[in-house]
């Protein structure tokens, strides 16, 4: 197994204003493994989105470091995608142009810049809807297009921030579907964060549980629930169920710890203790 990402006890802190500091993630410790498909789950604001910009090279730790391929994350690169919650498409720009963007930063020519875009946009689905604006497109379509945008780079890494969630039920399960085949045909490593359990199981080789904040991986969880596509209607299969129960269990515990601190302290003189 050859690692591909090295999390080495990262801490991020952030300036609060009006004075002091704010820690959303400490010593956050993690390998992910060239070519695996790891995705992230914790409670609301735990630290995971500041932890794919990390990834990104959106933003610089503040303690600790992150290895990409043994060279430390200094900033944004090619060999990342990033796909977020929201398309970020450019609406002046059709489907094909849009998918063409980053190959633009890659310097192809006009002619190839087409044809790999085309390429994408059909391992998507989505041949016949090249020339179609953001606004002609349905939410799946348009994040399919952000998929097609951010794989056409060709990035060993492609990390995703709940690029689901908006969707209905239907179009995410099938958006599932379709991104374990393309990550089962291309072999990128895939960092995933997502708010559903069963989504989580579903995509997940592993997955990493944060604790409430700070943000640290809790527990790792091995999915061994083998190619998706070999059963029929896995997420009813008893296996499924267990994979789904254990790491239900892991998160609720830390849902209730990042209650107790969302509660406001009741001042002393307000309880009579003052
Ligand atoms: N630029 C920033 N400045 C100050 N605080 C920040 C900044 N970015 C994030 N935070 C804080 O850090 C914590 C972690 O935020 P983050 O968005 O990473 O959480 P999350 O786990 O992705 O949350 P959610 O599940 O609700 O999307 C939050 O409390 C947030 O308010």
């Amino acid at each position: 197994m050859t690692t591909k990402i090295e999390i080495s006890g990262v801490g991020k802190t952030f300036p609060v204003r009006g004075g002091g500091a704010f820690t959303a993630l400490r010593d956050t410790t993690l390998d992910i493994a060239e070519g695996e498909f790891l995705v992230v789950v914790g409670p609301s604001g735990c630290g995971k989105s500041t932890l794919l910009d990390l990834l990104g090279g959106l933003t610089r730790p503040t303690t600790g470091r992150i290895l990409l391929d043994g060279a430390e994350i200094t900033g944004p690169a090619l060999d990342r995608g990033v796909v977020f919650q929201q398309y970020a498409l450019l609406p002046w720009r059709s489907a094909l142009r849009n998918v063409e963007f980053g190959l633009e930063a890659k310097g192809l020519g006009r002619r190839e810049r087409a044809e790999t875009a085309r390429h994408y946009l059909d391992l998507v689905g989505l041949s016949g809807f090249e020339d179609r604006y953001p606004h002609e497109l349905s939410g799946g379509m348009k994040q399919r297009v952000a998929i097609a945008r951010s794989l056409a780079y060709d990035p060993g890494v492609l990390l995703m921030d709940e690029p689901f969630a908006a969707l209905d039920a239907q179009t995410r399960d099938s958006l599932q579907d379709e991104l374990l085949r393309i990550w089962e045909r291309t072999g990128k490593t895939v960092v995933f964060i997502t708010h559903g359990i069963d989504e989580a199981v579903y995509l997940g080789g592993r997955v990493a549980v944060l604790t409430s904040r700070p943000g640290r991986v809790k527990e790792v969880v091995d999915i061994d629930l083998g190619p998706r596509h070999e059963t029929e209607d896995l997420r009813s299969s008893p296996e499924f169920a267990e994979h789904r129960h254990r790491v239900w269990s892991l998160l609720r515990d830390e849902v209730r710890a990042a209650r107790r601190l969302d509660v406001p302290r009741p001042r002393r003189e307000a309880v009579g203790l003052g």
